[in-house]
C-alpha cells in the first residue's frame, strides 16, 4: 500500500446541525471556508501471508481511516494504491477479507451458535448446502475457543449475555465464516482486560500461523501482548513513524534517540493457543 487521503471539511455543509452551523458562523466562531485536513500522509508498507501487522497511535492518528481504506471502504476518495498480489483490490479479493469493525450488531437475544449459523446463512453461497453452513459455522466456534459459550445468549445494554472477550471473537467468527485471506480489525482488544486481550491476540496470531494475512489496529498494547505482533506501523498525526519487524522497533527508535527510559522483560508468547 502507498496511500494519502485528504478531506476537504466545509464547516458549513453536511446534512445535520446546518442551524447551530449557522450560528456558530455568525458568531464568528467558525471560520466558513473549506479546510482541507491530511488525514493520511503517504502511508505505505506491506504485510505477508502467515503476518500479523500492528497499527498502533494515538487517538485521531488515522488507524481506522487506514483499515477502511484497505478494506475497500473508501475507494476513489484516497490518493495512492492498495495493491493485493500485485493487482488493485477487486471484488474477488474483497470477498475474501474481512472486516471487524469497532461497532458490532449483534442480536443480543440469539445465542453464539444461533448468531453464527444466522451468519453462515446469509453470507454463505446459495450453492453451498445447509449442512455445511452449520458445520462451517461449528468450526468457527471451535476454532475461536467459543465452545463453551456456544448455547449463551450474546446479550447487550440490558440483557445479560457473553463477556465482552468473547463478543469479541463472535465479531471475529462473522468475518471468519467467509474463510478470509486478509483479516482486518479495528480495536479488537478495546475494553478487554489484559488477560482477554492477550488470548485474543494470541488467537489472531494462530489464524495469521495458518496462512492468513492479519491487520489490527490496537490501542496501548502491553509488552507481552506486542511481542506477538510480526510487524508494526505506528502513525502520528496520519503519518508513519515507524514500519518494520515488531523486535526492530525499539533499536530503531534507539538509533534516532528516543531510547526508552525503562527497561522491556522478554516474555515467551505461545501464538497457537486460543484460551492459554
Ligand atoms: N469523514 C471525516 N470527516 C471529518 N474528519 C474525519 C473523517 N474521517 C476521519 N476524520 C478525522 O481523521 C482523523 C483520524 O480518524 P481515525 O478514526 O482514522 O483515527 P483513529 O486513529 O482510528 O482514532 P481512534 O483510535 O480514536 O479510533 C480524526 O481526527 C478524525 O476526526
Amino acid at each position: 500500500m502507498d496511500v494519502s487521503y485528504r478531506l476537504k471539511l466545509d464547516p458549513m455543509s453536511g446534512s445535520g446541525g446546518n442551524g447551530i452551523r449557522r450560528i456558530l458562523h455568525s458568531a464568528g466562531s467558525s471560520s466558513a471556508a473549506p479546510e482541507e485536513r491530511v488525514i493520511l500522509n503517504g502511508i505505505s508498507g506491506m504485510v505477508s501471508p502467515g503476518e500479523m501487522l500492528a497499527i498502533l497511535g494515538p487517538s485521531g492518528s488515522g488507524k481506522s481511516t487506514l483499515l477502511s481504506i484497505l478494506a475497500g471502504r473508501l475507494q476513489g476518495k484516497h490518493t495512492g494504491t492498495v495493491l493485493a498480489n500485485g493487482h488493485r483490490l477487486t471484488k474477488s479479493v474483497l470477498r475474501r477479507t474481512g472486516f471487524v469493525t469497532q461497532d458490532d450488531v449483534l442480536y443480543p437475544h440469539l445465542t453464539v451458535r444461533e448468531t453464527l449459523v444466522f451468519c453462515a446463512m446469509l453470507r454463505l453461497p446459495r450453492t453451498v448446502e445447509k449442512a455445511d453452513k452449520v458445520a462451517s459455522a461449528e468450526a468457527v466456534i471451535a476454532e475461536l475457543g467459543l465452545s463453551k459459550c456456544a448455547d449463551t445468549s450474546v446479550g447487550g445494554p440490558f440483557v445479560r449475555g457473553i463477556s465482552g472477550g468473547e463478543r469479541k471473537r463472535v465479531c471475529i467468527g462473522h468475518e471468519m465464516l467467509v474463510n478470509p485471506s486478509l483479516l482486518l480489525l479495528d480495536e479488537p482488544t478495546s475494553g478487554l482486560d489484559s488477560t482477554a486481550a492477550s488470548r485474543l491476540v494470541a488467537t489472531l496470531g494462530g489464524l495469521a500461523r495458518q496462512g492468513r494475512t492479519v491487520v489490527t489496529s490496537v490501542h496501548q498494547p502491553a509488552s507481552r501482548v506486542y511481542q506477538m505482533f510480526d510487524s508494526v506501523l505506528l502513525l502520528s498525526e496520519g503519518s508513519c513513524l515507524y514500519f518494520g519487524k515488531a523486535r526492530d522497533a525499539m533499536d530503531y527508535f534507539g538509533s534516532v534517540g528516543f531510547a526508552p527510559k525503562f527497561h522491556l522483560p522478554h516474555v515467551e508468547c505461545g501464538m497457537g493457543n486460543a484460551n492459554g
